[in-house]
Parts: structure tokens; C-alpha cells; sequence
């Protein structure tokens, strides 16, 4: 009999008498006999239904695990894997376990009209796990940290800019990267050392996540615009109106305004100390976009935007169809997660942008030529892209779309005396682009997890790492990467909502209905709502015009203070199975406004867990995440750097952990072949952390999770509709890891009945979804409103999968955006028969 899906007979409420028996099927007749004998004794003996594991004290138990930040905790049992292969002499009895079994209950024929049978998450494993080499290194010094051997201004900025940095952003001293690329970027006219190259040249930065990157592009740029203030030439009146003059490219909306914000910060420096003058206020930053107003966008590109920051889909669209986005005299163009913007689906878009702006920057440059602004500014537009990790993709394009760049790393400290780096170490830097590196100090653990065990074990992980925590003893902030929309729905609705069924739940349309409102086509919401916002001007100017007394306006104002509470305290729930821990999700098929206000919540709160997808991994600042959990791991190898980067940023401590089932061992020597560190932690060592105070007894609670998980699926037929569509969607996930990973995942490597019990599904679903067809029209084409882990047309396809599921909660499953390049025929060919395969064993 294959590893587990043997009968068992967990009782779904554990308080229920048994109605009948149900046969066990499968395996020898004997072993069915001895279960049916064993089974019928217990109930005898304990007057209702139990299960084995109950009942099990494995003398290799531990006592209860305290509650703790480190993931590692009781690390000294970190070899011991198997905690389940320990049992196997047990399996006559450990395979099974009664209850009335689903088969008889309303839930399990609501769901499925037949019997079902539910198989306990401990039965014996016989896979056989690899042992893989990892590298062990202890955990480093911070490696991201701020230097103490230069400051801003003696790597030559303003000194007014300086000064306003450390007042609004606390910041002081440069990091690394800071140290050798702000003096590169100011330009030869700063004359900071003598080893700046002589002309401005485009620029490759590549440092770790946490290092400060945003500021090592954007100092530069603001200290010359601001510089460059006082010059004749250009008249203060025609500044905002000269276009735009720096372009941030990012790969997701919330990077975006991330960007904007730090932006906003520099740009709101005080009059000048030594003119008197209030710097920088002609200087406009913008944003654009995917999910925005387009049409607000447009008035105020119209208007003016200096230094404009978006996304690719959004601002090719303007570069195509906005006449008054003036981009003829743009100097500078940063490529923010270069590598990521290089990916399928961004890579037309990109060329496309680079394009129009080579032919327009072009005719400007020689307009404005001769102008003395050019000395302070590039003479031409000066390209920078900037990434934790270097793929080969963005060497392409660096060999095809930058000239002579120069390739500035944060690897080693410059040793010269004003912290400016040589000619020297560029040129050595230069030929050892390496392609991930993650920072010293964090910690990165594994578990391999039976997929059966998945779900409970990263229960255990979650409810040790907050329990016992209160106000004096700081709780963590932890991340939760998952491989689909689906999945965060999933997991964010089962931690938010199981164990609390008989209170009123949720409805579906109220769950999922908050990430559509808003929502149209091209995020170009109707212009009249643009004045929903509370605007206490405004309302005070109503109050004279119309009279209003002070008690109206007092009460309004209560109303509008109550709706925004409400509509706050929506961005997160707190569930029963880790008590008092706020929930955040974040993807890409949320409404735009729900997703910033959540990004922007989540960033404030001090403790709480976010689920998300890999829209979260690129860039985001979130401060003070002290964990990564890695619980599918990603699709691509440079995301794994890019996610364990939420943590451990600038010089702060982190920790990490990967999940892998034991068919992705390998993974582990593709992590090692690239030099990133990896200790162990048993399955065991976590979920012994679930067993109550004084018992070693871990199985039982575990199995109690696991129930309750699975009585939460079968509630409601939206709840199970929602698991079974993460299931599909974590199936659909694997078929998107690169060739190179096939050997480690492939989707007939995954049992999918193991696989079912980790969206708490007591059997795989049999019904393959059909994708849908691939519709044809604006949306469709690739390079036009392309936006992170989604285009227009799957938002659209979106909508409509959630209004099929509202009229009939069935799982009509179509291909997510995070999971792109899913193809249908490996899917169905596979998936298909091995369906077929687990029906025959039954
Ligand atoms: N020199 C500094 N001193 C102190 N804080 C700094 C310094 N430079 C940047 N920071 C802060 O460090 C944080 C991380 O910076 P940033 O987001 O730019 O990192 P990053 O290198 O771009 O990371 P990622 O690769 O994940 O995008 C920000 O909050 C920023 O304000």
C-alpha cells in the first residue's frame, strides 16, 4: 500500500458514537482483518470512538516545546527526520483509527453524497530521504549594515540634503553600496576623489536585499536636480514643465509607492540654511501605476512630473497614449529589480519602453544642449539597474542596453581613506558578478515535510512562535510566501476562520467580494469618486458656506473616523488557532486599494502574519519582520534570496525557513551549488512544540489541528470550494518551476492524496478544471498592461471565475497569474492518470 492513504477513521468531532463501521480497504486480508478486530476491541474498551495516535507516547518525546522566537528551537533533535518511520512496526494499528467515519457524516455527503474515508496524518512513511549536503555557517556578522568609516556628505552630498536625512529618516552613515555607488552616480562635476569616471556611464548595482539600494539611486539623482537650481539656464518657471527628467521603473505597484514615499521624504527638504531659500520645490515626483486612476494619472503628467516612478504595463501605456507625458529631456532611468522587470511578461514591455525613449530622448538632447544644466546632469540619459540578483537575463539586456556600464557590487568594502571606491576594484568587481548572495547574518533553516504534515507542522511553527508572547515580550512579524492567490486565500481564510464555525462566518461574497469592489477593467475608477476620501478642508468650508452647526459636522466627522476604523480593521482578522495574532494577505488579484492599504497596514503593525505571493518578495520595506517562511517554495531560484530578504535588513537579525517535501531534497544542493547556507530542522523538533505543557504526546494535538482544518473545509461548500481551487493552484504551481528544477519538481514527484491533506482535504479532488481559453483582444498582448504577477486579461478572467463560483459554488479553476507558465498538456497528461492510478488503488 502506497505511504498513507490507508484507511483511518480520525473522528471528525471526536465526541460522536460511532453509527457503522467502515470497511477498510486495500493491502493484505490479513492486515484489513487484524485493523477490523483492533478497532472494534478500542471501541469497547473506550465507549467512543478514539484515534491510535491518541494513545501513542513515543519514548523519544520530548516535553512540551516553550514558546520561542528562533525557528530552530531544540535544534539538538534536528536529525531526527522520521518521527513517523519510528512507528512502522506499529502499523498494523497506527494506520488506522476510527470514528463514524465522514462517511456517514452530513458534511462528508454534503460534499460528496457517498462515503468518504480520512486518513490520519501519521501513518508510516517509507520514503526514503536523501541525505544532501548543505553548507552549515554559522550565522555572520551583519553584512548590510551602515559603515562607520564615511558619512553622506564626505562621499560628496549636499549638505542641506544630509542634514534633512538624518533628521526625517534617521539615516547617517552609508552602507556599503552607498559608499561606492552615490560618488559614481553624482557625477564627474562632484569631482569626490579622483577615480570617478570621467563622463557619466550606466551603471549595474547589484547589493544585498536590505542594503539600502533605494537611496544609493535616488540620492544621487535629487542632489542634482537640486544643484542644479541655481542655474541660469533653466529658468524656475519652466522647471516643472522641462517633463520628465528621472524614470523609476519597478516590478510591483506596492514597490512603487514604497519608492514614492522615500522620494516624497527627500524632496520635502527645508529652505536652504545657507540661501535661505526652501529647496527642491520645484522638483515634482509622480507615480503610475496598473490599478490606478489612468485619467488622474494623465492630468498630472499633463501638469508636470519630474522624477516619475512605475510600473511597466502602466507607463508604457502613457508613453503610448498620453501626448502630454514630455520625456524628451530625461536623463535618468533606474531599472528597480532589474532581474524581476526581465521576466516573462515584462521583457516586451521593456524593450518597447527602452524604444520609444531612444528615439525620443534623442531629439531632446539636442534641443537642450549647450544648456549649462547638462554639466550638473548626464549629457545623456544615464541607465542604472539594480537588483539583489543577477540573472543572465539582465546581463543580456545590460550588454544590449546599456552603454560600457560599470558594475558596482557591495562584495567588498572599498579600503580608501574617504571610503571612494578605485578604478581597481570596479574593474576586478567587474569580471566576478556573482549571482545571489543573501546577508551574513541571517539564519536560513529547512524542514522536509511530509506533505500529509505540511499543514500541522506549519501550524506548530506559527502558534510556538507566538505563544506566550505579550506586551513585554515582543511577538514576531513574520511573511508567509506562497505559490498562488488561490493559496493565500486559502491559507489566510482556514488560520482566520477555523475553530470558529458556529460563530457567524464570513460569507463568500464578503470575503472575496471586498477584493473586487473598485475593481473595473483598467483601475480607471469612476472620477467622482476620487472625492470619497475624508477631506476635512473641504468639510470645514461646507460648514460655512452651508451653516452647519458644530454638532453635524462633529458627528460626521465620528462617522468618518468610525468607517475608516472599519474599514481598517478589514485589512487583517484574528483567528482561533493562533489566538490574537493579526492575519494580513497580499496578491496580486486584490483590489488595488485593498492592497495598499494592507501593504501599508501590515508595515505598521508591530507584530502579525502576512500571507502573500511573490508580489511581497521584490523590494517591499516591510520593518521589523523578524521571520520568513518559505511554505512553497519559489518558482524561481533568485526569488528564494529576494523573499529571506523581508528580513535581516540593514545589519538587523532574521531568520528563515524553507519547507521542501522529501521528493525536494534536491533543491537543497541547487541552494548549496550558489552558496547559500542551510541548517536543518526536524518535522519532529517543531511539532513536538504542539504537545500541551508536561506531555510528550505531539501526534494528538496535531491530528486535533488537522481535524479541525478539515470540519472547517466541510462547513460550507465555499470553504471547500476554496480549498479544493488552492489545491489545483499548488499543482498547477509546480508546472512553473524552470527546466533546470524539473529534477527537483515535477508534478508526478507528488502524491496527490498526501497533497490534498495539506489544504485539509480529506481525498485529492477528481475533477480536473479546464483552463480556460486564452482570449484574444488589447488585453492579451504582451507588453500592454502587463503588471507584476498578472495581466489585464487574467484580472478579467479572474472576475468572472469569482461570479461562477458565487451562482455555483463549484471550482471552475482557470491559470492564475502567479503560476504563468503553466502549460496545460503537462498538466492534464500528467495529473490525469495519476488520478486514474489512485482511484484503481482504492
Ligand atoms: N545608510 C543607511 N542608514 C540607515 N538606514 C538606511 C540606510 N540606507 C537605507 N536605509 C533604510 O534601510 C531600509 C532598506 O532600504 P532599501 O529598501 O532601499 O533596501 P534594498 O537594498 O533596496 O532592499 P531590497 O533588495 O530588498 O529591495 C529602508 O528603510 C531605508 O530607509
Amino acid at each position: 500500500m502506497d505511504g498513507g492513504l490507508v484507511l483511518n477513521f480520525a473522528a471528525p468531532t471526536g465526541d460522536s458514537a460511532p453509527t457503522r463501521l467502515a470497511k477498510p480497504k486495500g493491502g493484505r486480508w490479513k492486515d484489513r482483518v487484524k485493523v477490523v478486530k483492533s478497532v472494534k476491541r478500542r471501541i469497547e474498551v473506550a465507549g467512543r470512538p478514539q484515534s491510535y495516535s491518541a494513545s501513542t507516547t513515543p519514548s523519544e518525546h520530548s516535553t512540551a516545546g516553550p514558546s520561542t522566537h528562533s525557528f530552530a528551537h531544540d535544534s539538538s533533535t534536528s536529525n531526527d527526520r522520521s518521527h513517523s518511520r519510528s512507528n512502522n512496526n506499529d502499523m498494523d494499528i497506527d494506520d488506522y483509527s476510527y470514528s463514524e467515519a465522514a462517511g456517514g457524516s452530513k458534511e462528508a455527503k454534503m460534499m460528496h453524497g457517498k462515503s468518504q474515508v480520512q486518513s490520519s496524518i501519521f501513518s508510516p512513511d517509507t520514503e526514503i530521504i536523501p541525505k544532501v549536503k548543505t553548507i552549515h555557517r554559522p550565522v555572520g556578522k551583519p553584512s548590510n549594515a551602515p559603515l562607520n568609516t564615511s558619512t553622506f556628505t564626505g562621499i560628496g552630498l549636499d549638505q542641506d540634503l544630509a542634514k534633512h536625512m538624518e533628521a526625517k529618516l534617521r539615516v547617517t552613515m552609508p552602507t556599503t553600496i552607498q559608499q561606492k555607488a552615490i560618488p559614481v552616480l553624482l557625477g564627474p562635476t562632484r569631482k569626490v576623489g579622483d577615480d570617478i569616471p570621467k563622463t557619466d556611464t550606466d551603471v549595474i548595482i547589484q547589493a544585498e536585499t536590505g542594503s539600502g539600494k533605494t537611496l544609493t539611486y535616488l540620492l544621487p539623482i535629487v542632489n542634482r536636480l537640486i544643484e542644479s537650481e541655481s542655474s541660469p539656464a533653466l529658468d524656475l518657471e519652466s522647471k516643472r514643465s522641462i517633463g520628465t527628467l528621472a524614470i523609476i521603473m519597478t516590478p510591483t505597484r506596492e514597490l512603487a509607492k514604497q519608492i514614492l514615499q522615500v522620494l516624497e521624504t527627500l524632496l520635502s527638504m527645508p529652505a536652504s540654511s545657507i540661501t535661505g531659500k526652501k529647496r527642491s520645490h520645484w522638483i515634482v515626483p509622480g507615480i503610475v501605476i496598473g490599478g490606478d486612476k489612468k485619467k488622474s494619472e494623465k492630468a498630472r503628467l499633463r501638469k508636470g512630473v519630474n522624477i516619475l516612478v512605475g510600473t511597466p504595463g502602466r507607463l508604457l501605456d502613457h508613453l503610448q497614449n498620453t501626448k502630454s507625458f514630455e520625456v524628451q529631456s530625461l536623463r535618468w532611468l533606474v531599472l528597480d529589480e532589474a532581474d524581476r522587470l526581465l521576466e516573462l511578461g515584462f521583457e516586451e514591455s521593456m524593450t518597447a519602453i527602452l524604444k520609444i525613449l531612444d528615439a525620443r530622448v534623442k531629439i531632446a538632447a539636442s534641443v537642450t544642449s549647450g544648456n549649462d544644466t547638462t554639466k550638473i546632469w548626464p549629457q545623456k540619459r544615464q541607465t542604472v539597474l539594480c537588483s539583489a540578483t543577477l540573472s543572465d537575463e539582465v546581463q543580456r539586456l545590460a550588454g544590449t542596453s546599456l552603454v560600457d556600464p560599470i558594475y558596482i557590487s557591495a562584495k567588498k568594502e572599498v579600503a580608501n581613506a574617504n571610503g571612494i571606491p578605485d578604478s581597481a576594484v570596479l574593474a576586478q568587481e567587474e569580471k566576478q558578478v556573482q549571482q545571489f548572495s543573501t546577508p551574513e547574518q541571517l539564519k536560513q533553516l529547512y524542514v522536509i515535510a511530509q506533505a500529509k504534515l505540511r499543514l500541522v507542522t506549519l501550524t506548530a511553527l506559527l502558534k510556538s512562535a507566538f505563544a506566550g508572547k505579550d506586551k513585554n515580550t515582543k511577538a514576531p512579524k513574520m511573511v508567509v510566501f506562497l505559490s498562488s492567490c488561490d493559496s493565500v486565500d486559502f491559507h489566510h481564510g482556514l488560520f482566520s476562520n477555523a475553530g470558529k464555525e458556529t460563530k457567524k462566518e464570513q460569507t463568500h461574497d464578503e470575503y472575496f467580494g471586498q477584493s473586487f469592489e473598485n475593481d473595473n477593467e483598467d483601475g480607471d475608477d469612476d472620477e467622482n469618486k476620487e472625492d470619497e476620501i475624508p477631506d476635512f478642508v473641504s468639510a470645514s468650508n461646507r460648514i460655512n458656506t452651508k451653516a452647519i452647526t458644530d454638532e453635524m459636522y462633529k458627528a460626521k466627522r465620528e462617522t468618518e473616523r468610525a468607517n475608516a476604523k472599519k474599514a481598517r480593521a478589514q485589512l487583517f482578522l484574528k483567528g482561533a488557532i493562533i489566538p490574537d495574532v493579526p492575519l494580513f494577505r497580499l496578491h496580486g488579484n486584490l483590489a488595488q486599494a485593498l492592497r495598499t492599504d494592507t501593504y501599508f497596514e501590515f508595515c505598521k503593525a508591530t507584530s502579525g502574519i502576512l500571507f502573500a505571493t511573490d508580489v511581497a518578495a521584490r523590494g517591499l520595506d516591510l520593518p521589523d519582520v523578524s521571520h520568513i517562511i518559505q511554505y512553497d517554495p519559489p518558482s524561481d531560484l533568485k526569488d528564494y534570496v529576494h523573499r529571506v530578504g523581508r528580513t535581516a535588513r540593514l545589519g538587523r537579525d532574521g531568520e528563515a525557513m524553507l519547507f521542501l517535501l522529501p521528493s525536494e531534497v534536491k533543491y537543497l544542493e541547487l541552494l548549496t551549488a550558489q552558496g547559500l547556507p542551510n541548517e536543518e530542522v526536524s518535522v519532529t523538533t517543531i511539532l513536538k512544540r504542539l504537545a500541551p505543557p508536561k506531555s510528550t504526546d505531539y501526534q494528538q494535538p496535531a491530528t486535533d489541528i488537522q481535524n479541525s482544518f478539515e470540519r472547517y473545509n466541510l462547513h460550507t461548500p465555499e470553504n471547500m470550494a476554496i480549498a479544493r481551487g488552492a489545491f489545483w493552484a499548488f499543482v498547477k504551481s509546480y508546472a512553473t518551476h524552470p527546466s533546470s528544477e524539473k529534477h527537483v519538481f515535477h508534478i508526478k514527484n507528488l502524491h496527490l492524496g498526501h497533497i490534498a491533506k495539506s489544504f485539509a482535504l480529506r481525498e485529492a479532488p477528481s475533477d480536473i478544471p479546464q483552463p480556460k481559453k486564452k482570449k484574444t483582444g488589447a488585453g492579451h498582448r504582451p507588453g500592454k498592461g502587463v503588471e507584476e504577477d498578472e495581466t489585464r486579461a487574467n484580472r478579467k478572467s479572474q472576475k468572472e471565475r469569482e461570479k461562477e463560483e458565487r451562482a455555483k459554488p463549484k471550482i471552475v479553476l482557470k491559470r492564475k497569474n502567479d503560476v504563468s507558465e503553466f502549460a496545460v498538456g503537462d498538466y492534464k497528461s500528467l495529473v490525469g492518470p495519476m488520478l486514474k492510478r489512485k482511484k484503481k488503488t482504492k
